[in-house]
């Protein structure tokens, strides 16, 4: 039986991206049934009572590496950003992740690509996810229709989607988040929680799988794990 796993995110989180690009790979070998949940960070941070990380001076400096060496790591073309302070703090998430929302109700087999493609744009490319220009080249990229696209601009404007968004946020600080991105895993009738890109050796403990790094397809012989079964 496949095992359920939700991975609540924002994409501008980038080790979200990590988290996100990893469990895609792993839904074939462990068999997992990945539910995306888009939430917004900025909410969830208000509610817990957080701040993010990039506040912190020396968590900033850090992280500037840290991103660097989780790119390499995880296999995902992630870039420093130039302005992170207009890019994260000023301008921030807030649409596109109503965006994502509106593709989550109307198309929602696209929200992988869809998620995946505002990451490639901001963490890669270094561009806007504020405008509606922005939102139409990142529908177009993940294959949306024009209509589809357009009726997803239409709608992000609507209380429903501002709902739904605000909702999934509320739903994942209850369940314990606190930042980005947060993983629930439903094994062995339990609700297994989990913060970071960086827990999935202890989900693999937890799910009674086997972990060989952030490619299982290609792994690294630095994986140590060359030699075993999934
Ligand atoms: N150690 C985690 C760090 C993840 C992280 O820093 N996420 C940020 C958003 S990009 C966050 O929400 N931080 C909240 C916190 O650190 O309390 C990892 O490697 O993935």
């Amino acid at each position: 039986m496949a095992t359920k796993v939700e991975l609540f995110y924002d994409v501008l989180s980038p080790y979200s991206w990590f988290a996100f690009e990893t469990l895609c790979r792993y839904r074939g070998p462990w068999n997992l049934d990945l539910y995306f949940r888009p939430f917004f960070l900025g909410g969830l941070m208000n509610l817990a009572g957080n701040k993010p990380p990039m506040t912190v001076p020396n968590k900033a400096q850090y992280m500037q590496h840290d991103l660097q060496r989780g790119a390499e790591y995880f296999k995902v073309p992630l870039r420093n950003i130039s302005d992170p302070v207009k890019t994260l703090f000023e301008k921030g998430s807030l649409p596109a992740m109503r965006f994502v929302t509106a593709v989550a109700k109307e198309k929602p087999t696209f929200v992988e690509e869809v998620s995946r493609q505002f990451w490639w744009r901001l963490w890669h490319h270094d561009e806007d996810i504020t405008e509606a220009e922005s939102f139409k080249e990142v529908g177009e990229r993940a294959g949306l229709s024009k209509e589809d696209i357009q009726q997803c601009l239409e709608m992000l404007k609507t209380t429903a989607v501002k709902e739904k968004l605000k909702k999934e946020t509320e739903y994942a600080y209850e369940k314990g988040a606190f930042g980005s991105p947060y993983i629930i895993a439903h094994a062995n009738g339990e609700e297994h929680c989990f913060f970071g890109s960086d827990r999935f050796p202890i989900l693999a403990m937890v799910l009674k799988k086997k972990w060989i790094g952030p490619d299982p397809l290609s792994p690294s012989e630095l994986d140590g794990s060359m030699t075993s079964k999934l």
